[in-house]
């Protein structure tokens, strides 16, 4: 696109010449020949001081918030408004509007996201319809799949996921709307036809400060949402319905869109779904009371996007969700293993009182955990509350220490473990090495016992010292047991 073109009406300064933009990136590393970068004040770094790599890979144009030094031959560009915002502003506008050609659903919330963006693709490409996906585990367009590195990317690259979707054909979006991206722009401008709120309980106070700024972040999406879903058995989406007239899912509350009749079993879940246009019988091989609202939620969000309910049903005997969430590990061995992804104090909650259903009578549920560095540090007790409360055997451990000492933060953890279990020396078990705790936690499994192993689901890496080191639970578990059954 030519410059003049892309920033026709956008408040800023410019000198230079004439040019064509090819794409856009807020990320050096990233700029191509004939992109624009675009160079933002960061919490760590001035992106202006990328300005001469970004150059010297070719860049046609350089937008900052303050001015910067370019060779004549580069468009200049200085942002006279918010630099994120009008970052937003030109991405949407390069990869030509792609959020009013799409069913776009955006989903936030504290838990559930993930899955439920997961299942919305599922469900619709289940019923023969294109959707893209973007999210914590992966960035979809069409056939085409990105493992994603943060939850919710920022404008320059959603807006170009969503791109790909409209040129892949496809005809609507999931898109997970972190709080992180609200307060930050990332998805600024986007029209959203549905919008979801899950739920919110403690999370990223380290960057909110209070739960109160954590759900007015998550509360920006109602705004670019033409409709919005609301989980009306969430006390803040409780509240958010009690002021505002939306649309509710609920299993325990009357509710726009409500399950019914819950037959939470060992390889599968049974409900009925009521909603004003009828009632629908769906099974899934999703396990677990939390998948339920997951499940409720993508059918919701994609009815209210126009889509029908009786092409979408029969999907869902055939959708998984995404990986590593309350997944099992079978390498033959005598007692059940499973990976997660909790890592909060109410995702743990949830995930031990599945794990205590599954739990063949007699046998004990060990939990291993650890909290992320870099986080919300007051979450950590929490979690380890959680732990202590529903797990017969702990086994306390690091997930992704990143740049924080990790005894430090087991140190933190710790207090919300009471001293009887905490003593107590074959109920709790302390060891920073994840890879290790695994291994002992395997070794001390008995037959029947189940094993939950929670926080990485997914995640291929443990990050310490900024070095992300290849490990997955779930290889952890497959070494130390001879391999996938
Ligand atoms: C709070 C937050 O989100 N911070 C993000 C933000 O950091 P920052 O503004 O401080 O950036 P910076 O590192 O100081 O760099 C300044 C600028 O220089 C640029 N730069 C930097 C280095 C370089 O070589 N070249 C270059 O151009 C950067 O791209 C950036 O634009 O912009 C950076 C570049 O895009 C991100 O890496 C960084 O995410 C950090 C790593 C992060 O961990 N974010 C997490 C907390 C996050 O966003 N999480 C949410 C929610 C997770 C969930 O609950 O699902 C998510 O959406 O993933
Ligand atoms: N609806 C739900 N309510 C509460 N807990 C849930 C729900 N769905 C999933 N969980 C728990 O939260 C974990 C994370 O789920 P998921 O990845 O879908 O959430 P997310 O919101 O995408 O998380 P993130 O903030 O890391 O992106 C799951 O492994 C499970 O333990
Ligand atoms: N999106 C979440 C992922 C946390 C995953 C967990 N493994 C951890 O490192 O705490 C975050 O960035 O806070
Ligand atoms: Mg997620």
């Amino acid at each position: 696109m030519k410059l003049d073109a892309l920033i026709d009406g956008i408040a800023l300064r410019r000198s230079g010449p004439e040019v064509e933009v090819v794409d856009l990136t807020s990320d050096s590393r990233e700029v191509l020949a004939g992109w624009a970068f675009v160079a933002l004040q960061g919490e760590q770094v001035d992106g202006a001081a990328f300005v001469p790599q970004a150059l010297a890979q070719g860049a046609s144009a350089v937008f900052s918030a303050s001015g910067v030094n370019t060779p004549e031959t580069t468009a200049n560009c200085t942002f006279l408004g918010d630099p994120r915002l009008q970052m937003a502003d030109l991405a949407r506008r390069l990869h030509g509007l792609p959020d009013e050609q799409l069913a776009l659903i955006g989903v936030t919330g504290t838990n559930g996201k993930t899955t439920t963006t997961t299942l919305i693709r599922q469900l619709l490409r289940g019923a023969g319809v294109g959707c893209g996906l973007v999210g914590t585990v992966l960035n979809a367009a069409g056939d085409r799949e990105e493992e994603a590195v943060r939850t919710t990317p920022e404008s320059p690259a959603f807006y170009r996921w969503l791109h790909r979707s409209v040129e892949a054909g496809d005809r609507a979006s999931a898109v997970e709307v972190s709080s992180h991206a609200l307060c930050l722009g990332r998805v600024h401008g986007a029209h959203f036809k549905v919008g979801v709120f899950t739920n919110l309980t403690q999370d990223h106070l380290d960057y909110h400060g209070t739960l109160e700024a954590y759900f007015e972040a998550k509360y920006r999406l109602v705004a670019q949402s033409g409709r919005f879903l609301v989980n009306a058995d969430d006390a803040w989406g409780r509240g958010l319905l009690e002021r505002e007239g939306h649309v509710s899912y609920a299993v325990d509350r009357p509710a726009c869109y409500r399950a019914h009749g819950l037959e939470l079993g060992p390889t599968g879940t049974r409900f009925t779904l009521h909603s004003a246009k009828g009632s629908w019988e769906v099974h899934s091989p999703l396990l677990g009371r939390f998948n339920v609202y997951n499940l409720l939620a993508a059918l919701a969000a994609c009815a209210e996007a126009g889509f029908d309910l009786d092409g979408l049903v029969p999907a869902v005997p055939k959708v998984t969700g995404a990986p590593g969430r309350l997944e099992r590990v079978d390498c033959g061995q005598p007692f059940g293993v499973m990976v997660d992804y909790a890592h909060t104090p109410d995702a743990l909650e949830k995930l031990l009182s599945e794990g205590r259903r599954l739990l063949p009578p007699g046998g004990r549920l060990h939990v291993l955990f650890g909290c992320g560095g870099d986080r919300d540090r007051a979450k950590r007790p929490l979690m380890a509350a959680a732990v202590a409360a529903g797990a017969d055997v702990l086994w306390h451990t690091s997930d992704n220490p990143r740049s924080e000492e990790p005894e430090r933060i087991l140190d933190d953890a710790a207090p919300g473990i009471p001293e009887a279990i905490r003593a107590d020396g074959a109920r709790y078990h302390r060891h920073a090495d994840r890879r290790e705790s695994v291994r002992r936690a395997l070794a001390d499994c008995r037959p029947g016992d189940l094993l939950l192993l929670a926080g990485k689901g997914h995640e291929p890496y443990q990050e310490i010292c900024g070095v992300k080191y290849p490990y997955s639970d779930r290889s952890a578990v497959e070494a130390a047991l001879g391999g996938p059954k």
